[in-house]
């Protein structure tokens, strides 16, 4: 599941198709990290990019997926920590090196300092081999040079101090860019801004939601165990089953018949938040790929008609896929830019209206690791100028005595509060609704002052960061 962040353009998935098809050879786990890197540095979506890769190469060793997999996401997350370190190594400055030179150091590197499976002396080989292989032989003297050297000298690198110099530390040893690293230590403070940067670095769980529509948790479980499958239930999300040893994925019974949907458990929350009842009419103005709409078809068991909307009908018709796979019968797609009224919409219409929308993504820069260098500060002003043309076209569809809910994947207060304090500043028929009110009891600590929704990874367990706000419609007067 992907985050808000990254939308597939058609032209990607197209790219990704071409992709497939080209790569007929069994390669070696380095090699196809090497090439899936490539294709990111070019515009590629990593997850995409290495799925595509993996399929085209079915004989390959378990061992040697789960290791391109590492090297493809180890790189990307700590890209800024890996060439912090390489600047003490190379003579060249690494803005001079070739890109496809600079992405075998950053492969060798990253095996060197955070793979401990693999000796020391086959990391060197290996990559001078690659090198060899992608063409570059007349650089692969320059890779075991670095590569030798930081075994020669491992502790060369002088790191910033984590207390004297925090931003120094969030850039080059957390692996953030220059202004998300100034942003999030204005935002939260030295040790807040380093424990979310920490927590971008590593794996997510994966999480699977139980698809109600087909059966109990515990009937899930219960069926895990008898596979020896490792399964832990959610701490909030009432449907939600964490399994601790990822490669269990692929081994979970049920995916055609439609049992789980993975994902994360903050994005279990929002369906919840709506608070929603069999029979209402509901509407998901942001909904591909369809990980809430599908929820919200279960938590009302199928008795809700559900219009899902999305500027991509591509990705409705992922989520058209999805549906049918979970069993869920009321859902009808309609391909809609939400940002302008859409005549195909009988205003005022639903009781409950989610709004999971298009945002900076930073709440999951775990999940879309390439995000982190391709995101700019710049981008986040575009995003709320969506996010406010979205719900203010939201506004007009929601019945009085309805709920409208936001819902995003990040952290900006651009995209978060202040979006809020602007729609209700210009739809005086909404007040904010104290969403910590709707829920169980025990989700108490997930919601600020104001009612919001607001999750942090880390600090709330493993789910990613979430933000949500809740709008009721007040009944119109009627002198
Ligand atoms: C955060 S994702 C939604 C994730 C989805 N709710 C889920 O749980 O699977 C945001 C979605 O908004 C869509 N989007 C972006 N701009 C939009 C617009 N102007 N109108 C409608 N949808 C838009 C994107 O295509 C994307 O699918």
């Amino acid at each position: 599941m992907r985050g808000c962040a990254d939308e597939h353009t058609p032209a990607l998935l197209f790219e990704v198709c071409v992709a497939k098809k080209a790569e007929p050879n069994v390669k070696d786990a380095r090699r196809i990290a090497f090439d899936v890197l490539t294709r990111v540095d070019e515009g590629g979506y990593s997850d995409l990019v290495l799925d595509a890769a993996l399929e085209a190469n079915p004989g390959l060793d378990p061992r040697d997926r789960a290791l391109a997999t590492e090297l493809v996401y180890g790189v990307l997350r700590r890209r800024g920590n890996l060439d912090f370190i390489l600047k003490a190594y190379s003579r060249q400055p690494l803005k001079k090196l070739q890109p496809k030179v600079l992405r075998l150091l950053r492969l060798g590197i990253y095996q060197l300092c955070y793979l401990d499976r693999i000796p020391d002396r086959a990391v060197v080989h290996s990559m001078v081999e690659l090198a060899r292989r992608c063409g570059l032989e007349r650089v692969s003297g320059l890779v075991n040079g670095v590569l030798r050297s930081y075994l020669r000298e491992p502790n060369r690198v002088v790191w910033p101090d984590p207390r004297r110099d925090t931003q120094g530390w969030l850039e080059h040893g957390l692996s953030l860019p220059h202004w998300l690293a100034q942003r999030w230590l204005v935002q939260y403070g030295a040790e807040g801004a380093m424990a979310l940067a920490e927590s971008q670095l590593s794996a997510p769980p994966v999480t699977v939601r139980v698809n109600t529509l087909k059966m109990t948790r515990n009937a899930f479980v219960a069926q895990l165990k008898q596979r020896d499958i490792a399964a832990e239930p959610t701490r909030f999300a009432p449907e939600g089953v964490v399994l601790p040893h990822a490669g269990d994925l692929q081994r979970l019974p049920g995916r055609e018949e439609g049992w789980y949907q993975v994902q994360d458990e903050a994005s279990m929350l929002i369906a919840h938040l709506l608070s929603v009842e069999p029979g209402q009419r509901l509407l998901d103005g942001c909904a591909a790929p369809g990980g809430k709409t599908t929820h919200l078809a279960a938590l009302t068991d199928n008795r809700s008609e559900i219009l899902a909307l999305d500027l991509h009908s591509q990705r409705l018709e992922i989520l058209q896929q999805g549906a049918k796979r979970l069993g869920c019968q009321q859902i009808r797609t309609l391909a809609c830019d939400m940002t302008q009224p859409c005549e195909d919409l009988s205003a005022g219409g639903f009781d409950r209206v989610l709004i999971d929308a298009p945002c900076s993504g930073l709440g999951v820069l775990r999940r879309n690791p390439e995000s982190r260098w391709r995101r700019k500060q710049t981008d986040i002003k575009v995003l709320a100028k969506t996010q406010r043309q979205i719900l203010h076209q939201a506004a007009e569809l929601v019945v009085p005595g309805g709920l409208l809910l936001y819902s995003l994947c990040t952290t900006t207060p651009e995209e978060s509060t202040a979006v809020v304090a602007d729609f209700l500043a210009h739809h005086p028929m909404y007040v904010q609704v104290n969403l910590a009110n709707r829920v169980p009891k025990h989700w108490e600590g997930l919601f600020d002052d104001d009612g919001q929704l607001v999750t942090r990874t880390g600090e709330h367990g493993p789910m990613d960061c979430f933000f949500a706000a809740g709008f009721y419609r007040q009944p119109e007067c009627s002198f």
